[in-house]
């Protein structure tokens, strides 16, 4: 068996950043620009005003002083004449600043006679200017690799920019194998269970921006295996689920291997996770063989599949982020596989779950992390700090 740090080196080997496309602008959210993206404008494009108020010369504002309004600056219509001595325009914001002005004097602080404004006695000595430029330059640009948020989108529009070059979604392709199984919403019979670590992987996929398939269920026959796998003759990224370890009925490797797949890895030394696999498939795309148990799956998905679709993203090769906390009570020494403890982390401190069994969804849906002990890891008491990774 490898461990995790070797089977994750193994992975990122088999997976390469994809090629490119150019997409609009609204379908850019959760994307990953590939390109840089640089403005095509300076933002404002011209000096603008904060606030609604009056625009003057900063030397004539004193309080008592009587100003003439010739005219007036709102957005999109901007003032053409030039500002002198005495002189004002009402304005708004966002309007250009006329010529000549260089401070605004807000509306509440001024008294308004006719064309007339007498300037009050409290002022404070904001200018309400936002200079040409003030948010960015003409050729300012966003760095590639970013996966894109509502925020890049927003400025990357201001900058002008309509669409933009990002990685193309990886395709994967979710296979769940085995007679036992049926789909949500179907009739099971007695022997019969639904269908769930294949939707958790989906729904994963889907936040990280790949675009994910689920295959008809594959049933534990050599022939129903390789009729799946040439459903998925086009992905980038083939998950099979189940039938990975040493059963009779577990034939995904056996099938794997016949169709020409060039095995990467099998076996690490992970709980839960410990018959993952690996390799590339005659098609060229690559395959991992998870394992069935709901937790493992799910446990798997974060700790590899996770990082190999922002490999495939252009995001880099990098494992599960990770920070360490406390824990709020103690725990017993670990076995001989590095394993990835559900846990919660409230205020700070982290309480692991006393029932670690890989079948337990309900106690992975109440985790909110997972704490990572090294192969043999002793026992650790009240207030020993933990690796952890968030899911
Ligand atoms: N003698 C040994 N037995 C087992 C070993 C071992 O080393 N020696 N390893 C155990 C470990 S660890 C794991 S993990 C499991 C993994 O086995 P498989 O990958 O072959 O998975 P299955 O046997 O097909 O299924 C296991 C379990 O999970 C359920 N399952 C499968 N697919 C799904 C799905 N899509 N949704 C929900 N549940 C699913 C399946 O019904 C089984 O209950 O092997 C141990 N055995
Ligand atoms: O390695 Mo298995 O994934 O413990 O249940």
């Amino acid at each position: 068996m490898i461990s995790v740090a070797e089977a994750l080196a193994h992975l990122f080997a088999l997976a390469k950043p994809l090629d490119t496309e150019v997409v609009p602008l609204k379908h850019a959210g959760g994307r990953v620009l590939a390109q840089d993206a640089s403005a095509r404008r300076d933002q404002p494009p011209f000096s603008a005003s904060a606030m609604d108020g009056y625009a003057v010369r900063d030397k004539d504002v004193k309080p008592g002083a009587v100003l003439t309004m010739i005219g007036e600056s709102a957005a999109g219509h901007r003032f053409d004449g030039k500002i002198s001595a005495g002189e004002c325009t009402r304005i708004f914001t966002g309007a250009p600043l006329p010529k000549g002005a260089d401070r605004i004097v807000i509306q509440e602080d001024v008294i308004v006679n006719g064309n007339q404004i007498t300037i009050g006695d409290n002022l404070d000595s904001n200018h309400y200017v936002r200079a040409k430029g003030f948010d960015f330059r003409d050729g300012q640009s966003i760095a590639a690799p970013k996966k894109l948020r509502p925020s890049d989108i927003a400025l990357l529009a201001a900058m002008n920019v309509p669409e933009v070059s990002v990685t193309r979604k990886p395709k994967v392709a979710i296979l769940s194998t085995g007679d036992e199984l049926v789909m949500p919403g179907e009739t099971p019979n007695d022997d019969q269970i639904i269908a769930s670590n294949s939707f958790g992987l989906y729904a994963m996929l889907q936040d990280l921006g790949a675009d994910p398939r689920l295959l008809p269920i594959a049933r534990d026959s050599e022939e129903s295996l390789r009729t799946a796998f040439e459903l998925a003759n086009d992905v980038d990224l083939l998950l099979t689920i189940g039938g990975a370890s040493v059963g009779d009925h577990d034939l995904v490797g056996k099938v794997a291997a016949d169709l020409g797949m060039a095995r990467a890895f099998y076996k690490i030394a992970m709980r839960p996770g410990k018959p993952l696999m690996a390799g590339r498939l005659k098609s060229g795309a690559m395959m991992i063989g998870l394992p069935g148990n709901p937790v493992s799956a799910m446990v798997c998905g974060k700790v590899f599949v996770e990082p190999v679709i922002r490999a495939m993203l252009g995001l880099g090769t990098s494992p599960a982020p990770e920070f360490t906390a406390p824990l709020a009570a103690e725990i017993t020494a670990n076995g001989p596989r590095e394993h990835y403890m559900r846990a919660q982390l409230t205020d700070g401190q982290v309480t692991v779950f006393d029932r670690q069994d890989s079948a337990l969804l309900s106690v992975l849906a109440d985790a909110n992390i997972l704490v990572i002990r090294p192969p043999n890891d002793p026992a650790r008491k009240t207030g020993e700090v933990m690796r952890c990774i968030t899911i």
